[in-house]
């Protein structure tokens, strides 16, 4: 089949399961516990994916901003290893998934000495937020910015009504960082490091540009628009690993069994996700790619709904599972 060929079928394929997939959002609800986030419409969905050499397949409401949420995690991990170094990280964090809800505080007080468990979970990412170099708030998200600015080449924007809506309500996050201050796993003061998460949470995307990002983590840090080393590889490597096995929370174990993929998912409906450059001769995605998703409507354990859905339904009939 000619690359056009393929391309259409591709898209033609993506479209008809969008169609279906979307009917699934109404299992799932938009997240409500951040009032600003209950706004969206729970029938959208939509996928950006993006190649090496930058072509795009897209479909459903692929160009319709929502907020990176949980998936900044991924970014400011990376961010505070290349700072760092890996181990500096890592006596402050664990690599460990926990089963439990992404902003559960019980093993915090169960395990001692109170060392979060990754940073895929609010309290590890509340710990690495807290680690980004700078004296400030505002200088540490420079740090980050800067480094989302790399990636998609635009300056980030924060949904000021978003942030302001969690910065209100955000009670169980400032409950886990004054933990974590206690237990001296918080490197700035507790409003500040709540600043620095909430804000890169607030961050607005669309799927192309979570797509880019995982991209260049399917290519182990390499910006192939750019054509340049942006991420140490070792860094990439330890964050997809963390995506595996934590990065859909409290069901990363049946996410892994049933799509197969590196995935990273926020209460706003987004899913992160990526297909390495691997040998098996019929990948329809022999390069590798970056997966951008949005449908807003997301289960108990704040995972879209129709995005699950539709992965799976693209790793099984494109056989795209690393495994
Ligand atoms: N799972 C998520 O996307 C959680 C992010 C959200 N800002 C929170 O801290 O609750």
């Amino acid at each position: 089949m000619t690359k056009s060929k393929w391309d259409r079928k591709r898209m033609d394929e993506l479209e008809q399961w969008v169609a279906y997939h979307r009917l699934q959002a109404s299992e799932g609800k938009c997240a409500s516990y951040i009032p600003a986030l209950r706004r969206a419409d729970p029938t959208h969905l939509g996928i950006c994916i993006i190649e090496p050499s930058g072509h795009k397949i897209t479909a459903g409401e692929w160009d319709v901003p929502f907020t990176l949420q949980s998936i900044s995690k991924v970014v400011s991990f990376i961010a505070a290893c290349c700072h760092h170094g890996i181990s500096y990280v890592l006596d402050r964090v664990d690599v460990e998934p926990t089963g439990d809800a992404f902003n559960s505080i019980i093993r915090l007080e169960m395990h001692k000495p109170g060392k979060p468990f990754n940073p895929m979970i609010n309290a590890g990412a509340i710990t690495v937020s807290s680690l980004l170099p700078g004296d400030t708030p505002k200088q540490k998200l420079d740090y980050l910015y800067a480094i989302f600015q790399k990636i998609t080449s635009s300056a980030p924007v924060v949904n000021e009504e978003v942030f302001v809506s969690e910065w209100m309500t955000s009670h169980r996050n400032r409950a886990l960082s004054h933990y974590l201050k206690d237990t001296g796993y918080l490197d700035c003061e507790v409003e500040e490091a709540l600043e620095v998460y909430l804000k890169q949470c607030s961050i607005e995307v669309n799927t192309e540009q979570i797509a880019l990002i995982g991209l260049i983590l399917a290519l182990d840090g390499y910006h192939p628009l750019r054509g340049e080393q942006i991420f140490p590889k070792q860094v990439v490597r330890l964050a997809k690993a963390l995506m595996l096995t934590c990065g859909m929370y409290d069901a990363s174990g049946k996410f892994a069994a049933y799509v197969g993929l590196p995935a990273k998912s926020g209460v706003s409906g987004g899913i992160m996700t990526l297909v390495p450059p691997i040998l098996k001769r019929e990948s329809p995605f022999p390069d590798g790619c970056g997966i951008g998703i949005f449908g807003p409507a997301i289960d108990s354990c704040g995972n879209s709904v129709a995005g699950v859905s539709l992965l799976k339904q693209i790793a099984h009939e494109w056989d795209v599972s690393i495994f």
